[in-house]
């Protein structure tokens, strides 16, 4: 087996690079590898196009990702725009982790590595695919897209002049507690439209819109208990703001991973969902920044080859 490695030094605020100095060693002169090491963001799916067409065939190879979310991220739409189907490895290095949470990849580098070299044949998961129909995009997502609170504190905190010493600090830190705070201050409603399996649904007061493939959002907070990466289905749960007691009550239960199954909230599990605001709103597609627009989103479900036995 080849292996393909794609390093963004610079996620978790450095932890990847570091992870590559532990990993290095023990594969040196074990494993059969290239490195590609990127320079500037978004660097990561330039490599992931140009792995693609250096193996049109999938020859034994196999493509590591070391870093966080948004570069596993990049890597996948990469190879996917690429019309590659080489399959993929992840050794989480990044703030959130949340992809290797919900597949079950151990957040040690040694045991991640391990889980991709004791494999034997690829694992075809679900991920999400999307379509916004105002400004064309089309894309992949492993974790899920956010529109309103969630996507409002990842805009605030990787905008926040702290951001170079606090490193995108998300969820379960108090950087993103205090940005919370702060959005669930300023956040206004605003109406979302969802056509749901023929059902046609409006949300006048709509607060947190997130689209997920498994129960991980923020860095281990639990959207949704339910959700999972081998079920050909993609969760959503809406919570509406209507008054600041249902409002502060439903972020504590988005805190205790229990928001889904609240009687407050409304919860969807289907293969295709089509949903879209009448407003300008913060969203974020697996952690990296949407920006401030209109969203008429079609979200419905691909595949994907990991190449890594999950963690039971
Ligand atoms: N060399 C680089 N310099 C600056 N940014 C980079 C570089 N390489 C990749 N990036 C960008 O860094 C961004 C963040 O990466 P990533 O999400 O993997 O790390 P993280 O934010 O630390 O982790 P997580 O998303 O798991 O919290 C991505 O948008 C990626 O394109």
């Amino acid at each position: 087996m080849h292996y393909e490695i794609i390093l963004n030094p610079t996620a978790g605020n450095g932890k990847a690079k570091k992870t590559w100095n532990i990993l290095q060693p023990v594969i040196e002169g074990q494993l059969d590898y290239s490195l590609h090491q990127t320079d500037y963001a978004n660097h990561e799916a330039f490599f992931a196009k140009r792995i693609a067409k250096a193996h049109p065939h999938n020859s034994d190879t196999v493509v590591i990702v070391i870093g966080g979310d948004g570069t596993l991220h990049n890597v996948l739409n990469g190879l996917v725009k690429a019309g590659s189907t080489l399959p993929l490895s992840y050794i989480p290095a990044g703030t959130g982790n949340d992809f290797a949470r919900g597949y079950g990849i151990s957040l040690n580098p040694e045991k991640a590595l391990q889980q991709i070299v004791s494999t034997t044949k690829a694992h075809t998961i679900t991920i999400g695919h999307y379509t916004e129909s105002i400004k064309n995009e089309e894309g992949y997502f492993l974790n899920n897209i956010g529109i309103g609170f969630d996507a409002a504190i990842v805009s605030r905190t990787n905008s926040s002049k702290a951001k170079k010493s606090l490193n995108k600090l998300r969820l379960g830190n108090f950087s993103y507690l205090s940005k919370a705070f702060g959005v669930i201050y300023d956040q206004q409603p605003f109406q979302l439209t969802l056509q749901e399996q023929g059902h046609h649904y409006i949300f006048a007061n709509a607060f947190i819109v997130v689209a997920t493939n498994h129960p991980y959002i923020g860095g281990g907070f639990q959207i949704d208990r339910s959700a999972n990466v081998n079920d050909d289905a993609i969760s959503m749960v809406i919570a509406e703001r209507k008054n600041w007691l249902l409002t502060l009550w439903e972020v504590i239960q988005f805190g205790r991973g229990k928001l889904a199954e609240s009687r407050f909230a409304h919860h969807f599990h289907a293969k295709t969902l089509h949903y879209s605001t009448t407003s300008l709103e913060f969203g974020q597609i697996d952690g990296e920044n949407m920006g401030n627009r209109f969203y008429d989103l079609n979200v419905d479900t691909s595949h994907y080859q990991f190449w890594q036995e999950p963690l039971n």
